[in-house]
């Protein structure tokens, strides 16, 4: 094959070289301009002038190339002495797509950069650039799940539901948390959403990026919490299990560890667990070696500790240490008003995972807020679920649907007052809205004109909004 650069200069273009490819690449290209090593203008063609809107081409010789192209790569093109052989540049609200390349002396110096419009606009390239533009997005979309996952949360502030006073109490102590890298304690009724902010408070925390780890002190055997916990050293346990094996604490390290029903660790535990948050140590079972961890530990519990205090079952030495910030849930049934947008909520997820479609009217709404929810927004989702289930397809649920399943549910149980549940804005002006145009329209027997002025807005507008309300 033929030799293109003498062997000084395998690497790039020449003077010379350039020189006698520019005619092509100017007659092929939008655009040509070329820098020197210190990133000024040596030469610009006619069109690429006329391009960037320049007076002509002579008046930014001598000049820096970004006084003149903001977005240049070019002075990198200098630097590094690597080509840019396909990049896109933004000027002017136009997208140019460019090529840069180095050129050297005879001495295989880096004396300059030359650079070609390929195209002044992205059109002919829109599928390949919307293309790359998706492929993007689903990498970011792709990037940003995993580091849920790896997290281990799966939900944010936004995702505890509510708008009473109290669900808004609840979300401010929230962020308060989430701000300060101090031991909370969540307290309130099983199924409230203890471990809905937990996760929330790791993921607005400093430590989001770092593991959040749950552990049910409940749903553990006694004898494996110490082990759970702590981890195992090797051959702590003689027969088959030899290894090491991390705890929840060494697991959580640098994140969040959620102590979910704290109030069920036994005492001896306890002791230990105090241990490692006064001192930031832990002695995996079976090792005499104490190692430090850096845990965040967000406790919760539905009992009732100051009892368990007074007999002696919780020591208050730990209560203190873990609840420097404490936040109480309140139960469903002390924030009957969330029931609607809660209920909006939950129905818009079940039918989302079981490709279902469902309402709730506002009987069913009122039918809901006759219940007492022991079970709180665990079980509210459940006869949600079960309404749904035995329901007809698209079928509104109204009171009917809703005490066929709720437990002791009968026609008896729908509340004599109207209840009146919380529902997003937009609708309850909407709905106000479409009443106003309907009392108009009586209060003027139907005649528009009159009804608008009444209303105060064009007869234009009301006609847009009637045609609206009407579905047109
Ligand atoms: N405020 C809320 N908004 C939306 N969903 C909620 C809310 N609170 C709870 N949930 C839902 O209710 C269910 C139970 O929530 P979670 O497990 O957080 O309750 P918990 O208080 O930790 O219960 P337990 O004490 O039994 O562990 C979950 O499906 C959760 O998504």
């Amino acid at each position: 094959m033929k030799q293109i650069f003498p062997d000084k200069n395998k690497t790039g273009l020449t003077r010379e070289l350039i020189d006698a490819m520019a005619p092509m690449f100017e007659q092929a290209s939008a655009g040509a301009i070329a820098i020197d090593v210190q990133s000024r203008i040596t030469w610009i063609n006619q069109c690429y002038a006329d391009l960037l809107q320049l007076p002509s081409p002579s008046s930014v010789i001598g000049k820096e190339i970004w006084r003149v192209i903001p977005h240049t790569r070019m002075p990198e093109v200098v630097a590094t002495g690597k080509p840019m052989l396909l990049d896109i540049m933004e000027h002017n609200e136009q997208q140019l797509v460019v090529s840069r390349l180095p050129y050297y002396d005879d001495n295989g110096a880096v004396v300059g950069a030359v650079a070609f419009v390929l195209y002044d606009d992205v059109q002919p390239l829109t599928p390949l650039v919307s293309k790359f533009r998706r492929l993007h997005q689903d990498l970011a979309a792709a990037r940003k799940a995993l580091a849920k996952k790896t997290r281990g949360t799966r939900y944010s502030l936004t995702d505890f539901v509510g708008a009473s006073p109290q669900a808004l109490e609840v979300k401010r102590r929230a962020r308060l948390a989430s701000g300060r890298d101090v031991p909370v304690l969540l307290l309130g009724e099983t199924g409230t959403g203890k471990e809905v902010l937990a996760q929330a408070i790791h993921s607005a925390s400093e430590r989001a990026e770092k593991p959040f780890v749950g552990v049910n002190v409940a749903a553990v055997p006694e004898n494996l919490l110490e082990a759970e916990f702590f981890g195992v050293a090797p051959g702590a346990y003689t027969g088959a299990d030899k290894r090491t094996r991390d705890g929840k604490f060494q697991l959580a390290n640098g994140g969040t560890l959620f102590l979910d029903e704290v109030g069920d660790m036994p005492l001896p535990l306890q002791a230990k667990l105090l241990r490692v948050l006064q001192e930031g140590e832990i002695e995996p079972l079976g090792s005499n070696k104490l190692s430090s961890v850096d845990v965040r530990v967000i406790a919760a519990t539905s009992r009732n500790l100051d009892e368990m205090m007074a007999e002696g079952s919780f020591r208050s030495d730990l209560y203190y240490r873990l609840n420097v910030l404490e936040i109480w849930i309140p139960p469903l049934r002390e924030r009957l008003v969330d029931l609607g947008i809660l209920s909006e909520v939950l129905l818009g997820e079940i039918c989302e995972s079981q490709g279902l479609r469902g309402e709730i009217t506002d009987a069913g709404i009122a039918a809901l807020g006759a219940y007492h929810w022991p079970g709180n927004i665990r079980e509210l989702r459940n006869v949600l679920e079960r309404a749904l289930t035995m329901s007809e397809e698209g079928e509104l649920l109204d009171a009917g649907a809703i005490l066929k399943v709720l437990p002791g549910g009968d026609a008896e149980a729908v509340p004599k007052t109207p209840f009146r549940p919380v529902r997003p804005l937009a609708r309850v002006i909407a709905l106000a809205e479409a009443q106003a145009i309907e009392e108009a329209l009586a209060a003027c027997r139907g005649n528009r004109t009159r009804a608008a002025k009444l209303l105060g807005i064009s007869r234009s507008v009301l006609y847009e909004k009637m045609a609206k309300l009407s579905g047109n």
